[in-house]
């Protein structure tokens, strides 16, 4: 397929989650490069959209280790906070044009919860996820790209943190595609044809 080759549906809300490099973003700079200019919302979840969540992000971040949050549950507040702000922009994406999420709540619930950090803290996991539920069920997604297989070491990716994308996927068997480990090329093509199957993208005319 040549560049700029794809018309993602509007109305399309895709979402690619998954353990920290698992080439997600190469994906996406893909995705990017096919769609024409403007049709569709990219959206990086963790930075969000204005300076307020820019900084977030930035401040979760940090270089070192004295510079991020030290409560697993002020990291996933902070994470919701540039959630919530984000929500309406979100909304307003995926009524008027498509939309692709680098990450949604899949993260939080998977980094937060499963990983350990939110439960230590005391909040149960039904509140939890109440709040979660409650900043992001005005966004539907038609489709959630799992990426579970890790290119590169990372501390992130814990046990925890996989087997709650597992269980997430068992949740939501109808939504989940799980990646299989493969080449660049092949992932994309994967990826393509899903989203031709699903009914959310079509073949620009003349590519
Ligand atoms: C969106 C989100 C990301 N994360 C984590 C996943 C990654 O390890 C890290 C940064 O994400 P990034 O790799 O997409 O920049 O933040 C959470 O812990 N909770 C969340 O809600």
């Amino acid at each position: 397929m040549s560049a700029a080759s794809i018309i993602i549906h509007p109305g399309a809300v895709i979402v690619f989650e998954g353990l920290d490099q698992t080439g997600k973003s190469t994906q996406l700079k893909r995705l990017q490069a096919a769609v024409p200019a403007n049709s569709t919302v990219f959206a990086h979840m963790p930075r969000g959209f204005t300076p307020f969540t820019k900084q977030l992000y930035t401040a979760l971040e940090g270089e070192a280790d004295t510079e991020r949050p030290r409560s697993g549950l002020a990291q996933q507040l902070a994470h919701l906070a540039c959630h919530a702000e984000s929500i309406c922009h979100l909304v307003e994406a995926a009524r008027t044009q498509s939309l692709i999420l680098d990450r949604w709540w899949w993260s939080t619930i998977a980094y937060g919860w499963y990983g350990g950090s939110v439960e230590q803290s005391g909040l149960s996991e039904s509140s939890f996820r109440d709040l979660v539920h409650t900043i992001w069920h005005p966004i539907v997604p038609s489709i959630v790209f799992v990426f579970l297989e890790p290119h590169y070491v990372d501390d992130n990716n814990t046990h925890g943190v996989k087997a709650g994308y597992r269980a997430l996927v068992d949740e939501h068997p109808d939504l989940a595609v799980i990646v299989p480990s493969a080449g660049e090329d092949a992932t994309y093509a994967l990826i393509a044809d899903a989203l031709l199957a699903h009914g959310l993208a079509s073949i620009a005319v003349g590519a």
